[in-house]
């Protein structure tokens, strides 16, 4: 052997070695924890082998003593030789069937309970890995993509462990009987386990495809739960412009994407077990034939061996339904190892200072692209003091949402720094931020769940009179009460009963309720009537002097609190002042003015 051909060898070994460990990589989170467990079931499958093997050698020799009526069975098993009488015989057979049914039921249960805490496992590491993600990766995932990850993709991912374990368990079943029989007859059995890895191998091409179909059937399924999930979504939008025979179409055509993969891998995860199993028949008759062509054979030994290769085949399609299931479910175990991936590779950033007090927020020459290629924020600086207001205009596009995402931490400056007391936050702990942080969006999103759960928003620290006071400062208390249940009123994204302004002001006593010390506001009145407008204005007069206030308008009036405004345009800080200031310096906010009197007239 050649210098040359040793190295190749070698590195081949070397990339068969990391491809297996990269396997494992990919494998381990559906395993983790269950190592107990696989040694366990390797355990009961041989002690289930070496029962059913001894079942069968005992059915053998007792069926062949019995038609000779012999008082006493006798039978060889390898070196061993026994002679039983008849009544010990039948007591014998009948504990090892019910020992090997007992086996049975453990062997069931093992993959059962280990696929099951795969299943929760994963969905707790999916969701902790999600929630610990950077923004940037959560916004970008699809609707819907999540959810089906969390339950059709885990699903089948626990489904493929179930395959697994009984994957293991028929190999070493299978194993188990062509080794009895091996010992019983060697030709018969040598001829059979040869016959079933070659016919293995050969039908892998088959369940090449079956995983090739699969891997279409989980992107169309995943596909088509996002379009299920948009049906809902605009199910206003499609009720009001009426379902084009465009949308009914584009509809359709999904159905029948997942239409086609969904039958070719059923018909092949059914196909290939029972193909399996018409050809085992016939090579049991080959091994029979190869023990002819060997010579003669004991009776009862002969016997034995047939009902083990029976049982041996048995196990060889187990096997090879086994590996379909597995087949079958490798694309689904792939999305989910892959969004583990794509969340853990990107995590949110986190700082260590502990944060007591805020006295000073301000962004310093913040700069910010969401493409590398196309900033939209250009050397941005401002700041605010504890206990004033500062007020962010300018058109759509503006950047206002952006400046936003970077005071909740939700991204971070390309260059310059947000500055909490004059220090980069990103030094200070998240969790820290986040609870002197409050924050109420443009559109604000209830949950399924109680008023008070909603104000209350998974804070368990909040007592149920931190979440009432709260609600009367978002002047919402006397409305709530004046519902069937109050507090306990259930509401949710898509009750009815709660009306555009209610829900605001729903979320504004979210925000307040954590006594947050930066309250930050995306234009908080929109949805208010002028009624609603002026008591929530006055509220937030109130808590002003507590806390540091940033309102992002698109309307003057919500400005009017604001002990300075920026006004923002193209990414840039166009001017910067008072009001009056303002009047005098920034033709923007003379224009907004101007429209917002003529308007008022
Ligand atoms: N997730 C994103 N990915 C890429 N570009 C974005 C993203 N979000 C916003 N932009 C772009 O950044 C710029 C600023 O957007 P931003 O939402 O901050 O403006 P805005 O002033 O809040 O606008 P509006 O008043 O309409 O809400 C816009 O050009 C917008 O297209």
């Amino acid at each position: 052997m050649s210098q040359h051909d040793s190295k190749n060898r070698a590195n081949k070994g070397f990339r068969a070695l990391a491809s297996t460990r990269v396997a494992w990589q990919r494998l381990s989170p559906f395993f983790r924890g269950s190592r107990g467990r696989i040694v366990l079931l390797v355990f009961l499958a041989v002690t289930t082998g070496l029962v059913e093997a001894s079942v069968l050698a005992l059915i053998a020799a007792m069926t062949i003593s019995l038609s000779e009526g012999a008082a006493s069975t006798q039978m060889s098993f390898g070196p061993l030789d026994l002679e039983l009488p008849q009544p010990t015989t039948f007591a014998v057979a009948i504990s090892l069937t019910v020992i090997r049914a007992v086996l049975q039921i453990f062997l069931a249960r093992v993959p059962a309970y280990m696929s099951s805490r795969v299943m929760a496992d994963l969905r707790i590491q999916l969701f902790d890995a999600f929630i610990k993600s950077a923004w940037s990766v959560k916004t970008t995932e699809r609707d819907g993509a999540f959810q089906t990850l969390m339950t059709q993709s885990i699903t089948n991912a626990a489904q493929s462990v179930i395959g697994l374990g009984n994957g293991v368990t028929a190999t070493i079943m299978f194993a188990m009987m062509v080794a009895a029989a091996f010992m019983q007859n060697a030709v018969a059995a040598a001829v059979l386990a040869v016959a079933a890895l070659v016919l293995f191998v050969a039908l892998r091409p088959l369940s090449r495809t079956l995983r090739r179909h699969a891997k279409r059937l989980s992107t169309e399924a995943m596909e088509f739960t996002e379009s299920v999930q948009d049906v809902v979504l605009v199910a206003e939008e499609t009720e009001v412009f009426g379902a084009t025979p465009t949308y009914v179409a584009r509809f359709q055509d999904r159905v029948a994407a997942v239409r086609q993969p969904h039958a070719r891998t059923r018909f092949l995860s059914g196909a290939l077990p029972a193909l399996y199993q018409s050809v085992a028949l016939f090579m049991l008759v080959v091994a029979l034939i190869a023990v002819s062509v060997a010579g003669s054979a004991q009776l009862a030994a002969l016997a034995a061996v047939i009902l083990m290769l029976i049982r041996a085949l048995t196990y060889a399609q187990q096997i090879q339904t086994a590996v379909t299931a597995i087949d079958e479910r490798v694309p689904f175990m792939n999305q989910v190892v892959d969004a583990l991936q794509r969340y853990r590779d990107n995590p949110q950033q986190d700082g260590s200072e502990e944060l007591t007090d805020v006295a000073t927020l301000s962004l310093a020459d913040v700069s910010f692209a969401y493409r590398p290629e196309t900033k939209v924020l250009h050397d941005v600086s401002f700041g605010v003091s504890k206990g004033e207001a500062i007020g962010v205009v300018g058109p759509s596009g503006a950047g206002k949402s952006t400046i936003v995402q970077l005071l909740l931490r939700l991204r971070e400056p390309s260059s310059g720094a947000v500055l909490v007391n004059g220090s980069d936050v990103r030094g200070i702990k998240r969790s820290s931020w986040q609870r002197k942080v409050a924050y109420v969006p443009q559109t604000s999103q209830l949950v399924w769940g109680t008023v008070r759960d909603n104000i209350r928003f998974n804070r368990d620290w909040l007592n149920d009179d931190q979440v009432e006071q709260a609600a009367r400062r978002a002047r919402i208390h006397d409305e709530i009460m004046t519902w069937p249940n109050g507090y306990n009123t259930e509401i949710g994204q898509r009750v009815g009963a709660i009306s555009g302004g209610q829900r605001q002001r729903i979320c504004l006593a979210r925000a307040l309720a954590g006594d947050p010390q930066v309250l930050v506001l995306d234009e908080p009145t929109s949805a208010l009537d002028v009624r609603s407008e002026d008591a929530v204005s006055d509220s937030l007069h109130e808590i002003k002097s507590e806390v540091l206030l940033v309102l992002i308008a698109h309307r003057l009036s919500t400005l009017s609190m604001c002990d300075k405004i920026v006004v923002m345009v193209d990414g840039r800080v166009s001017a910067i002042g008072s009001h009056a200031d303002l009047m005098e310096h920034s033709d923007f906010f003379r224009e907004v003015n101007e429209i917002t009197q003529r308007q008022n007239k």
